[in-house]
């Protein structure tokens, strides 16, 4: 989409997403016991990216948006009108298809991360980077101490496969595989 990289655009363009993902997120909760309202994940996986130096508007405005399409009533034809066909290509280069069972899901992201565009590897890097952070944090509902292993476990194995993309990204990623010793 045609932008000016003025302050006033970028600060317009990046308020939309957020007003849209909190819209569309909006009777959604995290699994943890608090119910953490949904639109903080979003929200902090596009943080990470910023702490982590990442101006690139368009991976910002996909990491605000990266769920809305897999967990909302959300389509890629919505997202492409609103916000133009490269962060619709993002948004769709990180949603899984849920038609596919779960176990199928998680094998294709191990599989296809490396073929990812750049833009699309930050964005899955910092949201492994927060839902672990979350899991270090708190258990879900639900969720027993062998199920959050295995996550662990299965994260590594995809973030593995999204080396050389961000140094910053990757050590803090490398920090939490060594305090849970997955290796
Ligand atoms: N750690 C944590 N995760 C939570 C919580 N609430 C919701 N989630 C979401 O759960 C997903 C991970 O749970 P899984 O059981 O592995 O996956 P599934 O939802 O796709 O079946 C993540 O989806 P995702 O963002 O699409 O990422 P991905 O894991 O599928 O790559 C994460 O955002 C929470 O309180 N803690
Ligand atoms: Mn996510």
């Amino acid at each position: 989409m045609e932008h000016s990289s003025s302050p006033q655009n970028f600060i317009t363009i990046y308020t939309k997403c957020i007003n849209f993902a909190a819209i569309k997120h909006r009777n959604q909760r995290r699994l943890d016991s608090d119910e953490t309202p949904y639109i903080n994940h979003p929200i902090g996986v596009a943080y990470i990216l910023t702490e982590a130096g990442i101006t690139d508007l368009e991976v910002l405005q996909a990491a605000i948006l990266h769920d809305t399409v897999e967990d909302t009533d959300t389509s890629f034809e919505e997202i492409e009108s609103l916000f133009g066909p490269t962060v619709r290509a993002i948004v769709q280069e990180v949603t899984d298809d849920k038609s596919l069972p779960k176990q199928e899901r998680k094998r294709l992201q191990i599989e296809h991360a490396s073929k990812k565009s750049h833009q699309a590897k930050l964005v899955k890097l910092a949201d492994k980077i927060y839902n672990l952070r979350d899991l270090q944090r708190c258990k879900p509902k639900n969720w027993t101490n062998e199920r959050c292993r295995e996550y662990f476990i299965w994260a590594k194995k995809v973030c593995d496969n999204l080396k050389g993309t961000n140094e910053s990204l990757e050590s803090i990623l490398d920090d939490i595989f060594r305090q849970e010793n997955v290796n």
